[in-house]
């Protein structure tokens, strides 16, 4: 079944994501830790313990997906190597001089007659591979020095522990009388091995002293999976995975890789005002300089006088009623910023997952202005669909500039995608948008996605090169499913807003993409793009690479900025 990336579960067999596996916005709500008032001592550390059973299952299942993978790859380079060694053999065998010509004969013969019981000498042109899937049959074998066992507890089979067995070439050779011809040496030095191999392979390894389960399993896991630690990062994803009513089974290595770059990204607008809102919000109803503290902290953190305002005075309005704990308070804040981001959504009326339609061609307009990172928005977008399974095509409508129709082309190299481009210098973007969707019904594509310009002289040039792109949509293919999406880069903070304004006069936006998370954006423009805009935050991006594009979560987002 494949992972829909939009949606983030799995297609149906029909291809349809089921709507009803998962809720939209999962049970967050439901799911939201226990405020710290109710909870006792007692239970926080349940929570404590049951989220690093979590993590560890987590973990270990990645692990396991891994190394099928990478025994899959192994056996499949592996079948490859044999078949062309053995082609090779077959088609061109060396005549050696050392060698009779009955010899030769006879390894023709064996060849041919791979099964045969004999051990012929012919036998051994194949040694190679034989001993690679007996040194394969001995990696499986063979324990793990320290195996975790279902229960959770790290043991070793029971039985007597023996030391693991080195075989030196050296004592092979030793144990083979030097009496015998070559072929017949090499055989039984082969055997010897084979047999040194088994016996180790069902040796139990020296009886380890079993260490506290978290410290010692987190250690080993830190060394089976190289550059991936079983580290706090690991557990924050895990836990945000979790609150969201993911099974440890689903979870897999590409999200916690994304949450972890998504926290790294807001870690500094993190630091510079978590531990100063705990502190403020757990004093009670907000006093004229703890306000100032809050505005200043806010508009540091580019979230924008009217969103600012917004929050201040909702939190006042609670902290008026009951006094709050820090982490209460923190929580209490958190589901504001949640509500914020995810009104847009609610107010139009529309599903809070964002995915092409299947089965129907939808038609995604990128605008925003050059360097935002449109093209590579479009480029990861198409990734992403790509891997989730849709029929996908790009149309280079942004002709404006030369270079920026060869960049979507690599980008479409990059993500498997399809581009549509005109090869006439300063073609109309119509045109492309014309042929575009003639080629994505032609292909019966799912998901068309149009890079557009940005740089045009003023905006009547702008509103007007959109306005006749969506006069064609509508002409050509009136059923599509039309999103208009403007790119923003976050590091602009609110001078990408005063473009992105301009924009949603002229290009009827329905949701927005928030780039560059990762470098100095400062978060907290997220909040300012929906109080300010009244769009919905659609994807955000974080790195330059094909995997660093996610759809945006409210949820994921505001525990990445204000979780410590
Ligand atoms: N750090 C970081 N860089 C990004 C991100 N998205 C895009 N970039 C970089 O931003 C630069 C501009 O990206 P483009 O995709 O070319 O932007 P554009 O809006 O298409 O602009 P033009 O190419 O001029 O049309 C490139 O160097 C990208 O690698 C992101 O999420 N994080």
């Amino acid at each position: 079944m494949v992972f829909n990336w939009f949606r983030r579960q799995h297609n149906e067999p029909s291809g349809t994501p089921s709507e009803d596996k998962q809720p939209e916005t999962p049970a967050v709500q439901q799911t939201q830790p226990e405020p710290a008032a109710t909870s006792t001592a007692e239970n926080a550390t349940d929570v404590a313990v049951d989220l690093l059973a979590y993590a560890k299952a987590a973990y270990k299942n990645i692990q396991q997906r891994q190394q099928a993978d990478e025994q899959s790859e192994t056996l499949s380079d592996e079948a490859t190597t044999e078949t062309s060694q053995l082609k090779e053999v077959t088609e061109t065998p060396q005549p050696q001089e050392e060698k009779s010509l009955e010899d030769k004969e006879d390894k023709e013969v064996f060849l041919s007659q791979p099964t045969t019981d004999d051990q012929t000498q012919a036998e051994l042109s194949v040694a190679p591979l034989e001993q690679a899937t007996a040194e394969a049959q001995e990696v499986e074998n063979s324990p793990s020095p320290l195996e975790i066992r279902g229960d959770g507890e790290l043991g070793t089979e029971e039985g007597v522990a023996t030391e693991p067995t080195v075989i030196t070439n050296e004592e092979t050779q030793r144990a083979v009388p030097t009496t015998l011809s070559f072929l017949e040496k090499a055989a039984a030095e082969r055997q010897a091995k084979q047999e040194r191999l088994i016996a180790s392979a069902i040796a139990e390894p020296e009886p380890e002293v079993v260490q506290p389960a978290a410290t010692t399993t987190s250690r080993q896991e830190q060394e089976e999976i190289p550059g991936f630690a079983f580290d706090e990062g690991f557990l924050w994803s895990t836990e945000v995975l979790a609150a969201q009513g993911r099974r440890p089974e689903d979870i897999s290595l590409e999200e916690i890789t994304w949450l972890k770059k998504l926290r790294q990204g807001l870690d500094k607008t993190r630091r510079n005002i978590l531990n100063q809102l705990k502190a403020i919000v757990g004093q009670g109803p907000l006093n004229l300089a703890a306000v100032t503290e809050i505005e200043s902290l806010l508009l540091q953190a580019d979230v924008g006088v009217e969103a600012t305002d917004y929050i201040i005075s909702t939190l006042q309005k609670r902290l008026r009623q009951e006094a709050l704990p820090p982490e209460e308070g923190i929580a209490y804040l958190k589901s504001i910023l949640r509500d914020m981001l995810d009104t847009p959504i609610q107010k139009s009326g529309k599903l809070s997952s964002f995915a092409p339609e299947k089965e129907t061609l939808n038609i995604w307009l990128m605008t925003g202005v050059n360097g935002v990172g449109k093209t590579t928005t479009i480029g990861k977008i198409a990734h992403l669909a790509n891997k989730s399974g849709y029929k996908c095509l790009i149309g280079a409508a942004d002709t404006f500039r030369a270079a920026a129709v060869e960049q979507v082309k690599i980008w479409g190299q990059r993500s498997g995608v399809e581009v549509i481009a005109n090869p006439a210098k300063n073609a109309d973007p119509a045109a492309v948008v014309f042929d575009a969707i003639s080629a994505a019904l032609a292909r019966e594509t799912e998901l068309l996605l149009v890079d557009t310009a940005g740089r045009l002289q003023n905006k009547k040039n702008l509103m007007d090169e959109l306005s006749k792109v969506r006069r064609i949509i509508d002409k050509k293919a009136p059923n599509a499913k039309v999103e208009s999406l403007l790119v923003l880069d976050a590091t602009l903070g609110q001078n990408g807003l005063r473009q992105a304004e301009v924009f949603s006069q002229a290009a009827q936006l329905s949701g927005v993409v928030l780039t560059k998370l990762d470098g100095t954006a400062k978060g907290g423009v997220a909040l300012a793009v929906v109080q300010q805009l009244g769009l919905p935050i659609r994807f955000i991006g974080a790195g330059e690479g094909v995997e660093d594009l996610r759809p945006f979560s409210s949820y994921e987002f505001v525990e990445a900025l204000l979780s410590g």
